[in-house]
Order: structure tokens, then C-alpha cells, then sequence
């Protein structure tokens, strides 16, 4: 196992943040961390990187206490970390100095990073006086330019518009493909159900859900029938005791095992109107919901 957390906690005065969390993380996977605001993910993070230190527990790598002096660790904040005053290269390549990386490789490494995201016309701007978006591509240069093997992202693709979003997402996914081991934490569900196999949720310092995300989509025992339609099924479906939303374009319809969609759409089809069915097992939103909500 490369990465693994064993029985950790921490608490600050009365409150336990942290309550007896144990992950595992196979070298090359990408887990997805979640929780709601407060759940501990930060707290997490900060021991891993031996910020704070837990009241107990261990972080290990292959085996051994996690230690940065023995493993390339790259980690992009939630908030900014960086030198406003400071022009883009001369941070990059700071940074890259702290963690080992001789200058010349590390202006070379900055200048292709920038190039490929496209910040090239900001290389000699002040940090300050670039946009929140372009801070944020700053930000992850730094935390990818030392080619680190252990990498922690906190919300990567916030506050970035459309085309920034796609630009790191390559970069993640091109992470993935170098199969470096990668704990990805986002508020964004749809972008932990497109890079993360593996997921831990977390609420109140606690993991209430692990594992594989398709494994943990399966054991849930229903699925949803996707329904758009012009006409109005609601005396099919209340009849019936479907439980089911309306929503903009139509309804959302909860299928246990012992629903079958046929019988359902045998009872619709008469019907006019409807335009569009699809069938899907329930998306990571309605699970973190179901473990996370009050
Ligand atoms: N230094 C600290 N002193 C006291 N309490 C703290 C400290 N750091 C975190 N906490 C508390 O620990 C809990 C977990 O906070 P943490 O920042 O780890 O949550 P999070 O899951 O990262 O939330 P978010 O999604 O909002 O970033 C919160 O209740 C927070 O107020």
C-alpha cells in the first residue's frame, strides 16, 4: 500500500475534528475526499503534511511514517499560498528551489508549465495582479513543478471559468495517466465521479462511506428512471406509489430491485408526450446527500 492512514485523530480543545480515520491508497489511484464545510478534510490534509500533528495515528508511505524528506509530496491549497509581490517565474522557480529542484530545471520546467496553460504574456507580472483564475493556474504550477510522486488537491477547479476548468482537468487527467497517487478533494461531485474510482466521505471528523465508487453505486439497491415528458404522469406514477420528483423537464423517478423499469414503462407508454428515458444508477450528489445531510 503506498499511502495509508491508520487510526488518526486530532481534536482542538473539546472538539474531535478528526475521530479514528483509516485510508488506504494503492500507488497510481486517485482517491476522492468529501464532506461538508467542517467535516475535517483540511484538518486531514494539514497532518499529512505534517502541518499539524495528531493526538494519535499514523500516516504511513509504503509502510513508513510519511516523511517530506524522503518523498516528493505536491500539495495545491484551497487558499492562495503564494508571493503577491513576487513576479511569475521568479515564484515559480523559488518554489521549485524549496523543494530541491536546481534553478535552470526549474526555470525551464516553469516556462513550459506556463506555456502549456497559457499564461505565457504574464510571466513577468506581479502575482498580485493577476486574475483569481490565473493565480489558481500560478498555484498549480507550483504544486506540480518539482514532478512530485504523492500529490493532495483541494478543490482545483474553483473559481476558474469554462475553458481554465477543461485546461486543468487535462492536467489531472494526464496525473492520472503518469499514475502518480493523487487525494482529490472537491465540492464538485461531477468532477470527483470523473477522475476518482475510490471515495471517502467523511462528516463530523468521521468516514461514514468508502470504497469503490461503482461498487458502492450497486450495493445501493435502486436505481432512477430519468423521465421527460410533456405530459403529465403523475396519476400514473401516484397511483402506483412511485416515489418520484417533477423537476424542469419532466420527473425522477426511484426504482428499487423489485421495480422493474419495463413494468413501469409498460404502464407510461400509452401515453403521449413522453420524450426521453434514461435509466442510471444513483449519481455521488444523491449519495453525499443520503450520508452527509442533517
Ligand atoms: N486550528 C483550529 N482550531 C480550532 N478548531 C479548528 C481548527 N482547525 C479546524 N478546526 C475545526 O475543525 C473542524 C474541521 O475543520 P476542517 O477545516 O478540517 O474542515 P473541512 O472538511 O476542510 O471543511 P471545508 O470544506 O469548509 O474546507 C471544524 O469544525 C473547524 O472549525
Amino acid at each position: 500500500m503506498a499511502f495509508e492512514i491508520q487510526g488518526l485523530n486530532k481534536s482542538f480543545g473539546n472538539y474531535q475534528a478528526v475521530s479514528n480515520l483509516n485510508i488506504k491508497l494503492e500507488e497510481g489511484n486517485i482517491l476522492g475526499m468529501l464532506g461538508r464545510n467542517g467535516a475535517g478534510k483540511t484538518t486531514t490534509i494539514r497532518m499529512i503534511l505534517d502541518i499539524i500533528k495528531p493526538d494519535s495515528g499514523s500516516i504511513l508511505w509504503n509502510g513508513r511514517p510519511l516523511s517530506k524528506k524522503e518523498l516528493l509530496i505536491g500539495y495545491l491549497p484551497e487558499e492562495r499560498g503564494l508571493y503577491p509581490k513576487m513576479n511569475v517565474v521568479e515564484q515559480l522557480v523559488f518554489l521549485a528551489r524549496l523543494e530541491g529542484v536546481p534553478s535552470k530545471i526549474a526555470k525551464r520546467q516553469a516556462l513550459n508549465w506556463l506555456e502549456r496553460l497559457e499564461m505565457t504574456p504574464y510571466i513577468k507580472k506581479k502575482t498580485e495582479e493577476l486574475s483569481k483564475g490565473n493565480q489558481q493556474k500560478v498555484q498549480l504550477i507550483s504544486c506540480l513543478i518539482h514532478d512530485p510522486d504523492f500529490i493532495i488537491l483541494d478543490e482545483p477547479f474553483s473559481g476558474l471559468d469554462p475553458v481554465n476548468a477543461e485546461m486543468l482537468k487535462d492536467v489531472v487527467k494526464d496525473l492520472i495517466k503518469k499514475r502518480k497517487t493523487i487525494i482529490f478533494c472537491s465540492h464538485q461531485m461531477d468532477s470527483v465521479e470523473t477522475f476518482c474510482e475510490e471515495i471517502c466521505i467523511m462528516k463530523n471528523g468521521i468516514k461514514v462511506l468508502s470504497g469503490s465508487l461503482s461498487e458502492i453505486k450497486k450495493s445501493y439497491g435502486y436505481r432512477y428512471l430519468d423521465v421527460q415528458s410533456d405530459t403529465d404522469l403523475e396519476p400514473v406514477l401516484a397511483q402506483k406509489d412511485y416515489i418520484y420528483k417533477r423537476n424542469n423537464r419532466g420527473y425522477s423517478i426511484k426504482l428499487t430491485k423489485d421495480q422493474a423499469p419495463l413494468k413501469l414503462l409498460q404502464e407510461i407508454e400509452q401515453l403521449y408526450g413522453v420524450r426521453s428515458l434514461s435509466l442510471r444508477e444513483p449519481s455521488l450528489h444523491q449519495i453525499f446527500i443520503e450520508k452527509t445531510g442533517a
